[in-house]
Parts: C-alpha cells; sequence; structure tokens
C-alpha cells in the first residue's frame, strides 16, 4: 500500500489529502501538524476550516485511509510520498522583510524529514514557495541523506476557498514540476498515477521544477491583476458615470479575455494574493528586474488603494466624519462561503473607519467574536503563523462589537458597509433595517449585490463600487 504524509494540517493539507484518500481507496494518507489545537478538531465532528463539502469527505474516509495525528516523525519516516503543505509567510523582519517568503517552517520540515527518514522519498513542495526552493530543499536532504535518496516535485495546488472540495475533485490543472533525469521521471510518474485516480490525464501537467514553482506565483498574480484591473476601471466610472458592471460584462465577452474574475469590489483579500505577489516582486528584484517587479507591484498599490477610497467615501458622505457614529460592517471574511479572514479588505476598512473614531457592529455568518478582535489587532503579516505561535491576547477595542444578526447590526446605525457578498444580504429586509436606521441612512456596497434603485427607493443614500453615483455622493468628493 503506497503511504502519504502530508504535512501540514491546514487549508490545503486537510482538503487536498481528504480527496486524494476519498478518490484512492488504496492509499493510506496521514495529516500530520505541530498544532495539537488543529489535529484535534480534524478528528472532531467540528473541522477546523468550514469548507463546502469538506465534513462529508471527511467523515467518508476518516479511520478508513485518512489519519491526522500530531506524531510528525513516525508518519514521516512511514511514508513513500511527503507533500509538504505548510505556511510560507511574507518575511516581517531581516532581508527582504515585508516581500520575501519566509521559509522558517518550510526548512525546518525538510530538516526533520532528514532526520528521520530510513527509506528513499519523494518530496512533494505543496506550499507556494518561490522559484529555485526545490534546490535549497534538495541541498538540506542531500547534505544530510544517510545514503537515503530524495526526488523533490513541485506539485503547487490552485484550489480557492469555498470552493476547494470542487476544485479538487475536478481540476483545471494539475502540475507537477520535476527535475527532467530518469529519477526525476519516475517520480513525476508516480505522483501523477496517484491523481490519474480521478484527474484526466490530458490535465496532469508535467514541467520542470522551476516553471511549476513560478506558475503557481503566476497564475496568482495574474488572477489578482484582472481584479485591480476592474477595480482601477471601477474609479474612472464613478468618476464618468458609466456603470463599471456593464463595462466589465461588455470586455469580458470578448472570447480573448473571458468573463471570470472581473467583479469589481472593495479589494482582494485572502491567504495568497498579496503575499505570492509580494513573493514575486522580490524575487524579480533579485534577479535585476526592477521594471518588472515595478509592473506587479502596481497590482497590490491598486489594491490598496481602492480600500482607502471606499473609506474615503463612507467618511466623506456622512459630512466629512464618522467620530461616534455607528457604522454597521456587513461581512468580514475576504469572500462569501468561507470563515477565512486572511487579509480580507474588511480589516482595513474596519481599521481605516476606527481611525476616524467610528464605532462599529460587525456580523459576518462564519466568523466569530474572538477572530474579528484577533485580526483589528494583529500586526500586519503575523496572521500567517501557526496558530499557537501567534501573539496571545489582543488588546481590548471599545469601539467594536460583533453581533451575531444583521439586524441588531444595523439597528441605530448611520450607515452599511457590505465587505463580504453573502447570499443573505441580498434578501435582508431593507424595509425593516430602514425603519430602525439614523437618517440619513446610508448604505456603502463595497460587493455590488444589492438593488441600487430598490434601496433608494426606500430611502437610503446608496454608493456601489463603479456604479453611477447617487446624487447626494457626487457633491461630496472623496480626496484622501
Ligand atoms: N489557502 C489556500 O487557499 C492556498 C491555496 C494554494 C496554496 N496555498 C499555499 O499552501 C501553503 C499552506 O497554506 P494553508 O492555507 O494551508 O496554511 P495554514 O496556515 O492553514 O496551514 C499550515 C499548517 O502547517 C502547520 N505547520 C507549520 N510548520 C509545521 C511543521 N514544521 N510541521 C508540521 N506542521 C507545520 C501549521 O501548524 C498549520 O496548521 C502556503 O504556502 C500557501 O501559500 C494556500
Ligand atoms: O472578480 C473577482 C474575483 C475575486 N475577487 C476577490 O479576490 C479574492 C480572492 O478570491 P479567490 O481567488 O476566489 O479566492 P482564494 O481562495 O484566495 O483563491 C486564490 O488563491 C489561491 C491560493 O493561492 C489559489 O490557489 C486560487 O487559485 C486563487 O483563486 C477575494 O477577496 C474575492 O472576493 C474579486 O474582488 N473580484
Amino acid at each position: 500500500m503506497v503511504k502519504i504524509c502530508c504535512i501540514g494540517a491546514g487549508y490545503v493539507g486537510g482538503p487536498t489529502m481528504a480527496v486524494i484518500a476519498l478518490k484512492c481507496p488504496s492509499v493510506e494518507v496521514v495529516v500530520v501538524d505541530i498544532s495539537v489545537s488543529r489535529i484535534a478538531a480534524w478528528n472532531s465532528e467540528q473541522l477546523p476550516i468550514y469548507e463546502p463539502g469538506l465534513d462529508d469527505v471527511v467523515k467518508h474516509c476518516r479511520g478508513k485511509n485518512l489519519f491526522f495525528s500530531t506524531d510528525v516523525e513516525k508518519h514521516v519516516a512511514e511514508a513513500d510520498i511527503i507533500f509538504v503543505s505548510v505556511n510560507t509567510p511574507t518575511k516581517t523582519r531581516g532581508l527582504g522583510a515585508g516581500k520575501a517568503a519566509d521559509l522558517t517552517y518550510w526548512e525546518s520540515a525538510a530538516r526533520m524529514i532528514a532526520d528521520v527518514s530510513k527509506s528513499d522519498k519523494i518530496v512533494v513542495e505543496k506550499s507556494t514557495v518561490p522559484v529555485k526552493t526545490a534546490e535549497a530543499i534538495e541541498k538540506i536532504l542531500t547534505h544530510n541523506s544517510k545514503g537515503i535518496k530524495y526526488q523533490i516535485l513541485s506539485n503547487p495546488e490552485f484550489l480557492a476557498e469555498g470552493t476547494a472540495i470542487k476544485d479538487l475533485l475536478n481540476p483545471d490543472r494539475v502540475l507537477i514540476g520535476g527535475r527532467e533525469t530518469p529519477e526525476g521521471k519516475k517520480a513525476i510518474e508516480a505522483l501523477a498515477s496517484v491523481y490519474g485516480q480521478w484527474v484526466p490525464k490530458d490535465r496532469i501537467l508535467a514541467t520542470n521544477l522551476w516553471s511549476a514553482e513560478l506558475s503557481k506565483l503566476a497564475a496568482n498574480a495574474f488572477l489578482a491583476q484582472r481584479i485591480s484591473s476592474v477595480n482601477a476601471m471601477s474609479a474612472l466610472c464613478e468618476a464618468t458615470g458609466a456603470d463599471v458592471s456593464q463595462v466589465a460584462h461588455s470586455v469580458g465577452t470578448d472570447s480573448r479575455i473571458g468573463p471570470k474574475f472581473l467583479n469589481a469590489s472593495v479589494g482582494f483579500g485572502g491567504s495568497c494574493f498579496q503575499k505570492d505577489i509580494l513573493n514575486l516582486v522580490y524575487i524579480c528584484e533579485c534577479n535585476g528586474l526592477p521594471e518588472v517587479a515595478n509592473y506587479w507591484k502596481q497590482v497590490i498599490q491598486i489594491n490598496d488603494y481602492q480600500k482607502s477610497r471606499f473609506v474615503n467615501r463612507v467618511v466623506s458622505s456622512m459630512f466629512n466624519t464618522v467620530s461616534g457614529k455607528k457604522i454597521a460592517v456587513l461581512g468580514f471574511a475576504f469572500k462569501k462561503d468561507t470563515g477565512d479572514t486572511r487579509e480580507t479588505p474588511a480589516i482595513d476598512v474596519c481599521k481605516g473607519l476606527l481611525g476616524d473614531n467610528a464605532r462599529l457592529s460587525i456580523y459576518d455568518p462564519q466568523v466569530n467574536e474572538d477572530q474579528i478582535r484577533r485580526d483589528l489587532t494583529l500586526k500586519k503579516f503575523d496572521w500567517d503563523h501557526p496558530t499557537h505561535l501567534q501573539p496571545m491576547s489582543p488588546t481590548s477595542l471599545n469601539q467594536v462589537s460583533v453581533v451575531w444578526d444583521a439586524y441588531e447590526a444595523t439597528k441605530d446605525a448611520h450607515g452599511i458597509c457590505i465587505l463580504t457578498e453573502w447570499d443573505e444580504f441580498k434578501t435582508l429586509d431593507y424595509e425593516r433595517i430602514f425603519e430602525n436606521m439614523q437618517k440619513p441612512a446610508f448604505v456603502f456596497d463595497g460587493r455590488n449585490i444589492v438593488n441600487t434603485d430598490k434601496l433608494r427607493e426606500i430611502g437610503f443614500i446608496v454608493y456601489s463600487i463603479g456604479k453611477p453615483l447617487d446624487p447626494w455622493l457626487k457633491d461630496m468628493p472623496a480626496v484622501a
């Protein structure tokens, strides 16, 4: 029986290994982690992450050919194929701080593999890493090899949160990079035969190691660039009276461009886009390509601009001050159908409003109070470390309350900011909400999900990203 061990039981390791176990009943899959609480949660009824369909897959396989354990060394020693799916945060200090990937967790996993291995291994990079990381790992492993042979493969993950199970069951492609030697090709084949149990052959792409590593960063950069492009257009739409949804639709019907990832928003969030682009920027700089680095940096700059532009709109619309005013924040997750808040635009928007002394009442159907308070007090990039290594006891935020109902959040509020596109926000009883708010009552829709005309009929002053402006807002330019 082939034995797979995955180091890192997070958003990638957990779902990916669960699907491999589901589709390959003859493979034993063990997911290991240094976080005791995470592993306990994977072994409980309440899984540590919310992902549609994940519960069913885990319950189907757990205890049969899928196991979660903190006994990292034992399972690594026993495995034939080891996936490494640990955190690769942005460095916060030293060389490359604020840009480069911090490979501390990666390196410690690699050293541990070298320490405990007694048989030949295929080591698979699942984490998103800088180009040429495989070479560094190879060096660590071979310099400590005790005669054991290692093949390193790059197999980046393209799943998106909220659709992880769907993406894993039916991926656009599975990318496997390896050495172009007979041993390297054999290792690629071994991993391809695992995915081949359910992924059509023509969707399994084999490349060299560096192409696979770079393709992951490139794919995220291209996706994020589309969002920044449409968000840049949204500012111009507001200035000219064009409607960003109409522009995006017209542009996206060109088959060379395509319709996906053209939704204007308050900004992209999530654990990957910003981190991976910063990483790409740093690699370009290290390779003497400042022009290329600056090109990609601009994608992040527009994203930051979009978030601060939104805050400025809120403040300027409300007579240039939100001091002491109650603002309801609907949605905190970085997108719908996930409880994940990593790099969510809600953090920057809330911090911006708190900076202007607003009182916030926050509601998200999947994010709890503790998480929101941590997010609003953690330092930039600190979130991307194993939970038990993050700073404890965040300072209290008196101006923030977290409630479990949109009606409670909006009661007596002066304005509403919609920051996540949860379906339930589309069907709220906005007449009831309007009745219970201070007047004039404002809605700032950062996701373009509400029916602007209907809300205006009710009496709201409505701002929707990239849409023709309410006459009220036209007279109040949002200058930083
Ligand atoms: N989240 C996504 O949607 C996504 C998608 C594609 C790629 N990625 C990449 O995959 C990697 C993992 O991301 P994630 O979202 O799953 O992170 P995560 O923080 O959810 O999970 C990482 C896990 O690794 C564990 N860990 C860290 N060091 C360890 C060690 N030495 N031994 C054992 N366990 C260790 C942590 O405790 C944590 O549970 C990152 O490189 C990320 O960029 C993420
Ligand atoms: O038209 C769009 C599409 C997305 N977003 C926002 O962009 C962010 C990222 O969304 P999405 O890409 O759907 O989620 P992620 O889970 O971050 O997935 C991305 O990042 C992963 C980690 O690398 C990759 O594996 C995926 O392929 C890639 O889509 C979210 O805040 C979305 O709200 C927009 O604002 N407009």
